[in-house]
């Protein structure tokens, strides 16, 4: 549905050039929930923004329902924008109009009567659930209450994409945690594709089906969340996955030699890692019990991704060197992912 081709963004600034993206190819599946993370200043804004050309890129194809965006006049470009939706940070809502007025905002440019846009923003009120606060104006509400309003107004005109530029970041865990579960319902029931920035990993594990990670402009890992969790490639990947739990905390404590993971000379720290299928606890006796190898657990962590759990242990393997080396080999043969921490 959204094919990126090369697509390089340049800023031209009297400090010189910012190269906001460089050479990123993306495809977007139609129904796909697509999540691009990266620390500030990565380029995902500047990215997502050139999908409905908010940003012209100096190279590249925008290729959206077979249409390079690139190419076509500015009147072909304006009926494709219809098609996209767009909801950011700071909600962007009109201060001086009531819920109601905002959502219809964008119906009175088409040619609907009174009672047909007043049927369509009663059915988005119901489905953002704030029919009783239709006549409120934004600075009643609390931050939530805004991104879904905001929500409602970009799903107004019907598109088929919704592209949310950090849509949950403004917002607390629980308000953000309600938000992304209005998104999935939409993705769901309005078979709408979404396309998410973040900086947050939660948010990605919460509701995407593939994730983008970028780094100085560049796409680093791209892939399906299950995997790219299970198997991060990259350093930024594997950094922003610990900030989603206490794993980042022990190479910290390795670093720091602290008696937690002190070790002697026939002990080695190892992080086991597992899917749904192979489960640690026959794993570990199979490792003592086979190869006469203690193994110890100092962390362990369960991730739900996607509705499927990856295990995480953090263990202190002690015995003997040859016997630990064929222990791991015998995780790796049973599809667990095993990194030597400290040894
Ligand atoms: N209009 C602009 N003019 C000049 N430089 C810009 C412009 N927009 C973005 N940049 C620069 O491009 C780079 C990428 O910015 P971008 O906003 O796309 O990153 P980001 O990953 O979305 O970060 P953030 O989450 O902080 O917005 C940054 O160095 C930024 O300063």
């Amino acid at each position: 549905m959204i094919n990126l081709k090369h697509i390089t963004k340049t800023f031209n600034t009297k400090d010189g050039d910012v190269h906001a993206v460089k050479d990123v190819s993306l495809q977007i599946d139609e129904g796909q929930i697509y999540g691009i993370i990266g620390f500030s200043g990565a380029g995902k804004s500047t990215l997502v923004r050139c999908i409905n050309l908010l940003e012209k890129p100096e190279h590249g194809e925008v290729i959206f329902d077979d249409k390079d965006l690139l190419k076509i006049t500015e009147k072909e470009l304006r009926i494709e924008r219809q098609k996209m939706g767009m909801i950011f940070q700071h909600f962007n809502l009109m201060k001086s109009r009531t819920v109601y007025e905002n959502i219809a905002f964008p119906l009175r440019h088409l040619k609907m009567d009174k009672e047909q846009i007043d049927k369509r923003v009663m059915e988005l009120l119901e489905l953002i659930d704030l029919v009783e606060r239709k006549d409120s104006y934004p600075s009643q509400l609390s931050g939530g209450q805004k991104q879904r309003v905001a929500i409602a107004r970009a799903l107004a005109t019907k598109p088929k994409v919704l592209l949310c530029d950090e849509a949950t970041s403004a917002l607390d865990p629980h308000t953000t945690q309600s938000i992304l579960q209005l998104i999935k319902k939409i993705n769901k029931e309005l078979k709408l594709t979404v396309v998410m920035i973040t900086h947050e990993m939660a948010v990605v594990k919460e509701i995407c089906d593939r994730v983008a990670v970028m780094e100085n402009g560049r796409v680093v890992e791209e892939g399906d969340i299950v995997t790219v969790f299970a198997h991060p490639q990259m350093p930024v990947t594997k950094n922003f996955i610990n900030t989603t739990n206490n794993l980042g905390k022990i190479d910290e404590l390795i670093e720091a030699n602290n008696p937690l993971v002190q070790i002697n000379e026939n002990q080695q720290i190892i992080k086991l890692q597992y899917q749904s299928g192979n489960t640690s606890e026959a794993l570990i006796s199979k490792i003592s019990r086979d190869f006469n190898v203690d193994c110890s657990i100092i962390f362990g962590n369960v991730e739900v991704v996607k509705d499927s759990p990856i295990g995480t242990l953090i263990t202190i393997f002690t015995g003997d060197h040859e016997n630990i080396k064929k222990a791991l080999q015998m995780c790796r043969d049973n599809d667990v992912v095993v990194e030597v921490m400290k040894k």
